[in-house]
């Protein structure tokens, strides 16, 4: 498969500042990727390094094959689409949409019948001969987007798109999105720093740290098996486990832990294999702890011993408790367990978690 986008050990300073570290990334034609990661942690430098308005200090950028890391902006097939989308105020909706094709010089009907297919897309096409100013928000961004896809970009860049959205506008607008990307087949590189953003619609995630990638895949593979403590613990609630791998046989690495020895099959070391004598970091997600009614004897179970409620919050779906085990009351755990079970602050509850749901990561000093 052709990559749309080729990414190679590229880094980007600002003066002794590096803001990008040897980044390498294969995009594939058609997908969507989201680039995520705290503030200022690279991800802007990255999409103006793809679309042309920063160079690169090392390093090198294909799109469909072609070298492209010193072309200027509007000669690489890549249109972005910033927050502030800036929509032309006096122009109608059809005109803002057929900018570009103007600019690229299609004749008149051409370029209408264009902007009317697009507008149709993004649900405007009866609004076409609005302005700007007679739209809501996520209209106006509806706007944007057709009328960056109009000019027919093999790669479209998206600069925080939904970040000037209020939150239920949000949610519904990544829906339409990624319901568009996948009807145009354009590829997108979409930045966030918004972590149920990117599980909404990205296809794969790229975590990004301190200028590095810190994980690559898809959000089931970033959340269930995460290849770095700091993409554990960006994703959503987690649990850190400090461990010690002590043997192992044929199937399983045998963990020392505060809470007991814990066999873990080979695939719970997903950044790499353990040898005799690591310090782990084992990862656990709080729904990943399994009550006193789920965890008699069922094959896979870890037990953890006993562990007391310290307090307990209820959340609809689950309740949400801090424990304290009783083998090492001076941890602290987060855990989800069912609404029904009897949850008073000071009662001890058996705890077990499957081996499958572990992850075992170096931890932080051997890194
Ligand atoms: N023109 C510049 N001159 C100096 N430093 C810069 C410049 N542009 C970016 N930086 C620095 O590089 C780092 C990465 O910036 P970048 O804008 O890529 O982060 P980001 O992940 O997009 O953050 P945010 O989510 O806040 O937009 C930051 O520390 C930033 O201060």
């Amino acid at each position: 498969m052709t990559a749309a986008v080729s990414i190679r050990t590229v880094s980007r300073l600002f003066h002794q500042f590096t803001a990008l570290n040897e980044v390498s990334l294969e995009i594939a034609a058609g997908e969507f990727i989201v680039l995520l990661g705290p503030s200022g942690c690279g991800k802007t430098t990255l999409l103006s390094i793809l679309g042309g308005f920063l160079l690169p200090s090392s390093g090198q950028v294909l799109i469909a094959d072609k070298d492209m890391t010193f072309v200027p902006p509007a000669r690489r097939p890549t249109t972005t689409m910033f927050q502030d989308y800036a929509l032309f105020p006096h122009m109608c909706l059809r005109d803002n949409v057929g900018f570009g094709l103007r600019m690229r010089g299609m004749a008149r009907a051409e370029r209408y019948e264009k902007a009317f297919g697009f507008l149709d897309l993004v649900g405007l096409k009866a609004s076409s001969a609005k302005k700007p100013h007679e739209l809501s928000g996520g209209q106006r961004q509806r706007v944007a987007l057709a009328r960056a896809l109009a000019v027919d970009p093999d790669v479209l860049l998206l600069d925080e798109p939904l970040g000037a959205l209020d939150l239920k506008l949000r949610r519904q607008m990544q829906d339409e999105l990624k319901a568009i990307q996948k009807r145009v087949g354009t590829t997108f590189v979409h930045v966030t720093h918004d972590q149920e953003e990117a599980m909404a619609i990205a296809d794969r995630i790229v975590v990004m740290n301190a200028g590095r990638i810190e994980d690559v895949g898809a959000p089931a593979e970033i959340y269930m098996r995460p290849k770095s403590l700091f993409s554990a613990g960006f994703m959503g609630e987690v649990n850190f486990l400090d461990g010690k791998a002590i043997a192992r046989d044929d199937d399983d690495v045998l963990v020392e832990t505060p809470l007991g020895r814990l066999a873990l099959p080979a695939t719970a070391f997903t950044a790499g294999d353990a040898r005799a004598g690591q310090k782990l970091s084992l990862v656990i997600r709080p729904e990943h702890f399994r009550g006193p009614a789920e965890t008699a004897g069922s094959p896979g179970s870890l037990s953890l011993g006993e562990a007391r409620i310290t307090s307990s919050a209820f959340f609809g779906t689950h309740q949400r408790c801090h424990v304290a085990p009783v083998s090492s009351p001076s941890l602290s755990l987060v855990v989800h367990m069912p609404q029904t079970a009897q949850l008073a602050d000071g009662v001890c509850v058996p705890l077990a978690v499957q081996a499958a749901d572990i992850v075992a990561l170096p931890a932080v000093t051997e890194a």
